[in-house]
């Protein structure tokens, strides 16, 4: 796709991008996601977040958790595999580098970050993880934290071909040292040319910047998701959705490393990011609709990804 702004991203879009599913295929065609995440006192955000990839039509859904939170997290699956991760102080330890590695080279593309908490022992974690897998990755809240002093980690990545999504609200990027003088989509798009990553600038009309100076502007959402773990939710259903690309990617051309992510490979990787943040905002409208801004709840949110999808689709069989 080349450089373009699209400032107001339509239905139309979202049915031109929304990937397609073969009929023939199996759970492991649909992407192997991983997210690495929650701590005590956040026991939600990583089952939110896994919930959002799960409901955007992941094949596969792993969830990696601090050990002393594992039996609630478990508790809350049943399509998401959950996995306990060795712990300190009831955070991911460093002593969980390799199981974390381990499972981030198994799977098409990688959540850091919903409900993490925030330690000097957690950044030097996440750096390294940053260092050492090839997966594509999403970072989102405590993630970005984590790695908010080692941002040339992330130019090191994109000169490697690896892709990186970081998903900051406003609050998030000013401590990425995002400046947002120059106004929202400015901002955005210096931080992703800066750094060589898709920045998915969350807010009312969330921007998503390419490297390339291609941008997004989205349309849907309302202000009954400005709750704590909407934002989770929407981290997994880019995972979900990128790694459905990447898998697709992956049987498409056998001899092509996952990894690599050429420049058609990030402007497809940048359509597949706003088209989630579309439908995001649109599964936050349709609950609004039924529950009002009040009352609903980001779960609700969750539960109505799959009504949003149809909403899509059916725009898509009238167009297409
Ligand atoms: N159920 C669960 O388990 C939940 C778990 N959660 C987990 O909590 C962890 C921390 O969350 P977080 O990254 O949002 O950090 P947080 O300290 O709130 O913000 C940092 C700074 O930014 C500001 N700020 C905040 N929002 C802003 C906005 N939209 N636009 C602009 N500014 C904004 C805020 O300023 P203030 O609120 O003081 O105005 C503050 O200075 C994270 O791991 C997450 O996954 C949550 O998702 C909730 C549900
Ligand atoms: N007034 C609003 N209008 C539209 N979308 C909103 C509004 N308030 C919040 N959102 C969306 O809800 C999500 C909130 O995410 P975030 O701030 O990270 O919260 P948390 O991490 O606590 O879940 C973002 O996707 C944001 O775009």
């Amino acid at each position: 796709m080349e450089k373009q702004i699209f400032r107001n991203f339509t239905k139309k879009l979202a049915a031109k991008l929304l990937p397609a599913r073969d009929p023939d295929g199996h759970k492991g065609d649909f992407g192997r996601v991983s997210i690495t995440g929650g701590s005590v006192g956040f026991t939600g955000a990583p089952v939110l977040a896994a919930y959002g990839a799960a409901r955007s039509g992941s094949g596969l859904v792993f969830l990696g958790v601090p050990e002393p939170i594992y039996p609630i997290v478990a508790g809350h699956c049943l399509e998401v595999m959950p996995s306990p991760l060795p712990a300190a102080r009831g955070k991911i330890s460093k002593d969980a580098f390799f199981p974390i590695l381990e499972r981030l080279n198994g799977c098409d593309a990688g959540l850091l970050g919903p409900g993490l908490g925030r330690s000097q022992d957690l950044s030097k974690l996440m750096s390294k993880i940053l260092e050492e897998t090839e997966t594509p990755l999403v970072i989102d809240a405590d993630g970005l934290y984590a790695i908010k002093d080692r941002r040339e980690l992330l130019q090191k990545r994109a000169e490697r071909g690896l892709l990186t999504i970081l998903t900051p609200h406003e609050g998030e990027f000013r401590y990425l040292s995002g400046d947002l003088a120059p106004g929202r989509e400015a901002a955005a798009l210096d931080f992703a040319k800066e750094y060589g990553c898709i920045l998915v600038l969350k807010g009312p009309e969330t921007v998503t910047a390419l490297p390339d100076g291609s941008c997004y502007v989205n349309t849907t959402g309302n202000n009954g998701m400005a709750k704590g773990g909407s934002g989770d939710v929407l981290g997994g259903m880019i995972l979900g959705l990128l790694g459905q690309l990447v898998a697709s990617k992956r049987s498409a051309e056998a001899d092509t490393d996952k990894a690599q992510f050429s420049k058609a490979g990030i402007s497809e990787a940048g359509g597949i990011t706003a088209l989630a943040v579309y439908l995001h905002g649109l599964a936050g409208d349709i609950a609004c609709k039924e529950l009002g801004e009040y009352g609903m709840l980001p779960s609700d949110l969750a539960a109505r990804i799959p009504a949003a999808i149809l909403e899509v689709q059916k725009n898509q069989s009238q167009h297409f």
